[in-house]
């Protein structure tokens, strides 16, 4: 759990993060967005005291962030940033061996551990292992980006525009195999982007920000319900393309295990008209009938919410 509570950070007379507090539950994916300078970026640093605060307290499973020496407590959290930030004079193995190594783990337990990780990213580690960051193509480098800041089995990764630099195809996939190494490791991931569809496609909440101040923190299907403000309106109403999506996409591909209340929808309607009643009738989830008019699961906000953002 990680607890902020109240943090503002002043720089002369500009507060660039203005008194927010968020509560994050642990093995959860929070995205924070926002416009350019609404301070994504401080509030993130303050986490792992990049940036010190100027007042408040960040709590990491009840324990002030302030109890250990800054260096300590960044090598217990993970930090993954856009242009992934390699060492170009150390080999892959070695970038991801940094932080064990600091540590001291012994030799077999950090090769073992760069292995696993090579293989979670899908990357053979006898062949990417002895590579140096430039023979790399740039989804490989920052897929070593986050492998590194996970190596030491962080409790908390903190991730600023993790995929920004890489193109849309490769940073569906890249976001995909995020959440399925978050899940694997049970890490409790912040993530700061300036995509909306991005912040759907991954968060279990999104912490809209906007000049320094958080104007809602929601789960997604929450904010695409109920946005709190109209600059979170607007963020949402950003791209068309989420809803086109959904227009192109048959009820019978987002089909849950689980029941719902109320009316089925045909497993045939479009993904859209699901939301559409969803929205219309304030619904969470609906049941889904077959071909042969049976309930065969439900459609939810939420799952929709995700196939929205997430790849064609
Ligand atoms: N060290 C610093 N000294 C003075 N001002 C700073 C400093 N660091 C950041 N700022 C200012 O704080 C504000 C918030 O910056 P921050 O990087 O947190 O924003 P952001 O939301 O992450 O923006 P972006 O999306 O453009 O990266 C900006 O106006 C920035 O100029």
């Amino acid at each position: 759990m990680i607890e902020i509570e109240n943090i503002t950070k002043r720089y002369g007379e500009s507060t660039v993060v203005d008194d927010v507090s968020l509560t994050i539950a642990p093995r959860t994916v929070t995205v924070v967005v926002g416009t350019s300078g609404s301070g994504k970026t401080t509030l993130l640093r303050m986490v792992n005291r990049l940036v010190e605060p100027t007042s408040g307290a960040i709590r990491l499973d009840g324990e002030d962030n302030r109890s250990l020496p800054g260096y300590e407590l960044r090598r217990r959290i993970g930090y993954a940033i856009q242009g992934h930030g390699l060492f170009p004079h150390r080999t892959v193995a070695q970038n991801i061996a940094t932080v064990p190594t600091l540590l001291g783990w012994e030799r077999a337990r950090i090769d073992a551990k760069v292995e696993e990780l090579l293989r979670l990213f899908q990357l053979d580690p006898a062949d990417f292992g002895p590579r140096f960051p430039h023979e790399l193509s740039g989804g490989q480098q920052q897929r070593v980006g986050v492998a590194r800041a996970l190596a030491a089995e962080p409790k908390v990764l903190l991730m600023d525009e993790p995929f920004g630099a890489l193109d849309p195809i490769i940073r569906a996939k890249a976001q995909d195999d995020l959440l399925a190494i978050q899940k694997h490791f049970q890490t409790t991931i912040i993530l700061v982007t300036h995509d909306m569809e991005e912040a759907f496609h991954l968060a279990d909440r999104i912490a809209v920000m906007d000049k320094g101040k958080v104007v809602q923190y929601a789960t997604p299907a929450e904010m695409l319900l109920k946005p709190a403000t109209p600059f979170v309106e607007s963020l949402i109403g950003a791209g068309e393309r989420p809803y086109r999506l959904l227009a192109i996409a048959p009820v019978s591909s987002a089909v849950e295990p689980g029941a719902a209340e109320g009316a089925p929808i045909s497993s045939d309607a479009s993904q859209r008209e699901a939301l559409a009643e969803l929205l219309w009738s304030g619904r969470d989830a609906l049941p889904v009938a077959g071909p042969d008019g049976a309930v065969i699961g439900r459609v939810s906000l939420e799952g929709l919410a995700k196939r929205a953002a997430g790849p064609a």
